[in-house]
């Protein structure tokens, strides 16, 4: 993946957050969050706070309700009831959740309540193996971003596909902008599906599953890559299976608890929430945290109980 673009030069850092850096970041909020299908309910009250211009790692163990939730941040499924709200500042304490997320959806605006093309302007959404099955090439697909960002009539600008060429040769996608989309690999199109989260500049970045399918040079380029965007102000929320790629990349990380319909059991720094008190009842394994010899960041590992 090219590391050597900046994205302030080339106009993909969020446009609509009245400046760049963490300073002018938008935070999200999600506030008592509840999701019931099929007379199950999968999500009771869950607070999640991704505070501004960090990236948020959302964990826990399969089913635990992670692409659920990011499904009803995004807007792509309704809530039967919570809010979801962009924030501020951090809150005093920093916590990432509990009684302080309740407070910060309540004062911020309602992101579900937002236009839909206000919230595309706002917070992108990667879903984890999202297929796409319109036969267009990468480079429309990508374009598809800018969308909410011009007139309903008009057809993308010059700047429009500067910003979408812009956006794949951040993601190492370059070459495949003239390919059909539904020929690529699975690896290839997560990194198409990034770049359009990219053109659309988002002050909110919501990531489920971001490396997967890719091989371990394109995993540590997206991380690189999703740290670079928090440093330009954007908010990212991911949700990860890998700990040791969240220990070196988040800031915070959010833990849901299985068989409690998203119960948060911690939220905070990585570094205070990715340990073994944590980690151990949550996944029934046993976790040994290791120091990176180089940067100094947790390198977890696991065995059986
Ligand atoms: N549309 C749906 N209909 C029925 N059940 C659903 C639906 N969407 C989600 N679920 C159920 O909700 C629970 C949470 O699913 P979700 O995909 O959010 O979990 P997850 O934490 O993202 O899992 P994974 O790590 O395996 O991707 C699961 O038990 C899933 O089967």
């Amino acid at each position: 993946m090219t590391q050597t673009f900046d994205a302030r030069t080339a106009g993909l850092a969020p446009t609509s957050s009245g400046g760049h850096g963490p300073a002018g970041a938008a935070g999200l909020a999600a506030e008592r969050v509840r999701w019931s299908v099929g007379g199950r309910l999968i999500l009771d009250d869950v607070d999640v706070t991704a505070p501004p211009g960090a990236v948020t790692g959302l964990l826990g163990p399969n089913g635990t309700g992670k692409s659920t939730l990011l499904r009803l941040v995004a807007g792509v499924e309704r809530p039967d009831g919570g809010r979801v709200a962009l924030i501020g500042s951090p809150d005093d304490d920093g916590s990432p959740g509990g009684a302080t997320a309740s407070r910060a959806a309540a004062d911020g605006e309602d992101v579900l309540a937002m236009p839909r093309r206000r919230r595309a302007r706002t917070l992108a959404f990667v879903e984890q193996d999202a297929a796409t099955e319109l036969p267009v090439t990468v480079l429309d697909a990508v374009l598809l971003g800018r969308t909410p960002h011009r007139s309903l009539l008009a057809g993308p600008t010059e700047d429009d596909h500067e910003l979408a060429r812009a956006a794949l040769d951040r993601t190492g996608a370059a070459d495949l902008a003239a390919r059909e989309i539904g020929t690529l690999s699975g690896g290839e199109r997560q990194r198409v599906h990034m770049a359009r989260a990219l053109a659309q500049q988002p002050r909110v970045l919501l990531l489920d599953e971001p490396t997967n399918h890719l091989d371990v040079a394109a995993q540590l380029a997206t991380m690189r890559l999703v740290r670079d965007l928090a440093g330009d102000g954007v908010t990212v929320l991911a949700a990860l299976h890998d700990l040791s790629l969240a220990a070196a990349t988040c800031d915070h990380a959010v833990v849901l608890a299985p068989g409690h319909a998203g119960h948060v059991v911690a939220a905070g720094p990585v570094a205070e929430v990715l340990v073994p008190e944590v980690i151990d009842p949550v996944y029934g394994v046993r976790t040994t945290v290791l120091r990176h010899p180089r940067t100094g960041r947790p390198v977890l590992t696991f065995d059986e109980v």
